[in-house]
């Protein structure tokens, strides 16, 4: 079976529908029954909250907050917390819904959801943002639990977020329940590796691929866009396997070195910069942030926020491949482009998977009341990446499809077969 064009999207910055777009053709791929079909088009839950928060000044604020479970056919719902200002409604049911395929490629026991509060925790004391994280808590305390929905962190939030939310989910049960949320600091049941467990992936993911095109890791050049928790440990363990990152941002900018870029001083300049590579001089400043995504390298990691490559700039990509820390950094528009430039995109749903991978494994352990080695975590997180990896890039040849739509039928094909083993409706 050929490649199936992408039906148009009358708005390209809507995430749900461009992940509609992609489940549309892998479910034509696979001749998905039309019964799973209709289940899995729409989230199975969705809670949105009004939070009202005393703030330093004693001014009242009213925050949104939603949750979304896409799924929990093959286990309880499982997907980060996002706090941003563009945090909507149909933005965490798409990252609802890659979570359901996520976990199924992966091949972990977990449903999809995901969860967002639309604020800027940059312009918040941690007063602040620890009782907006306890408010919203509170208000889903009868969606969350270690058995049914387990959160995590995503962009804009941390450990430091998922110790508050341990701690108050704790105190409604009236016991210390750690399993109920991952990503927490080490010291709360939080898992060696974690941290660093999504940029290891896509390592591990970017590896692979280079792999199968022939590129050596010693004479590749990457750019990475997005410098937090994901970017970063991208860039570091590839630039530890020999790559040269040549470039890295964040909302600061975008900041080039053609002979490499030091990325453990970069990140210790961020660390004791509020986050922020705003300032740093360890690198040339590009005039344009968005250019970084047209330099002429062989790996781009888009890790920053959805719709980066799109139909305006997509022509003008010259990297090789493209692995996809971010979340639905690329629209379904672009995909086009990419599979007539020939260019290799690795797909969200299986490069950024580490992270809810080694969270599984947090989570067992916490169930277990035992701690893994960090050699453990990695030795198994690796070894799961690779196998997802290969497993896709076989559905890719077996169809000849690109690995986007290989990774959703990879996906779609074992929740359609766990519904045709519990049934149920
Ligand atoms: N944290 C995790 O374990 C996982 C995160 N992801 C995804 O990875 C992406 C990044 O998440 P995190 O690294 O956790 O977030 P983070 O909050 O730690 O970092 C986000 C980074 O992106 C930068 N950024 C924001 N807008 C930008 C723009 N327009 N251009 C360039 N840089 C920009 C920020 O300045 C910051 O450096 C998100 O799409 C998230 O959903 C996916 C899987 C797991
Ligand atoms: O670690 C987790 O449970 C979920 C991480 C996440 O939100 C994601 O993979 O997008």
């Amino acid at each position: 079976m050929g490649y199936i064009e992408p039906a148009p999207i009358k708005d390209k910055s809507n995430p749900f529908e461009s992940m509609m777009s992609r489940f549309n053709i892998a479910a034509e791929v696979l001749g998905l029954d039309e019964q799973v079909y209709n289940v899995l088009k729409s989230p199975s839950k969705q809670v949105s909250v009004s939070l009202p928060i005393t703030m330093d000044d004693g001014s009242i604020k009213v925050f949104e907050g939603h949750r979304v479970i896409h799924s929990n056919i093959l286990g309880p719902s499982k997907g980060g917390i996002r706090y941003a200002m563009d945090v909507h409604l149909d933005e965490v049911k798409a990252l609802a819904a890659w979570m359901t395929w996520k976990c199924a490629v992966v091949d972990i026991p977990y449903g999809g959801a995901k969860g967002g509060i639309k604020c800027n925790p940059r312009q918040m004391s941690a007063g602040e943002i620890e009782r907006l994280t306890r408010a919203y808590t509170q208000a889903m305390t009868g969606v969350f639990g270690p058995d049914r929905d387990i959160p995590a962190p995503d962009m804009g939030t941390g450990p430091r977020e998922m110790a508050w939310l341990m701690d108050e989910y704790s105190r409604s049960m009236g016991t210390t329940v750690n399993a109920v949320v991952t990503g927490k600091p080490l010291v709360l049941g939080g898992s060696l590796g974690r941290v660093e467990a999504t940029g290891r992936g896509v390592m591990v993911s970017a590896l692979a691929a280079m792999e199968k095109l022939k590129i050596n890791p010693y004479h590749a050049n990457i750019a990475v866009q997005g410098f937090g928790n994901v970017g970063s440990f991208a860039a570091l363990l590839l630039a530890e396997r020999g790559c040269t990152v040549v470039a890295v941002s964040d909302i600061s900018g975008a900041y080039y070195n053609e002979k490499g870029i030091d990325i453990k001083k970069a990140i210790e300049y961020r660390d004791n910069n509020k986050g922020s590579l705003e300032g740093w001089d360890g690198a040339e400043l590009m005039a344009d942030a968005e250019e970084l995504l047209l330099l002429d390298v062989d790996v781009l990691v888009p890790a920053a926020v959805e719709d980066v490559i799109h139909s305006g700039n997509v022509d003008k990509i010259k990297a090789k491949l493209i692995v996809e820390g971010a979340n639905g950094p690329t629209s379904a528009e672009a995909d086009r482009v990419i599979n007539e430039k020939g260019i290799m995109a690795v797909p969200d749903i299986l490069a950024n998977a580490g992270g809810v991978t080694v969270s599984y494994f947090e989570w067992v352990q916490n169930r277990l009341g035992y701690k893994w080695t960090r050699e453990r975590v990695n030795r198994r997180s690796d070894r799961i990446m690779k196998d997802a990896f290969d497993k896709v890039y076989q559905a890719s040849q077996k169809y000849d499809i690109p690995m986007r739509i290989a990774a959703y039928v990879v996906a779609i094909d074992k929740v359609a077969e766990t519904y045709k083993f519990r049934g149920g409706f």
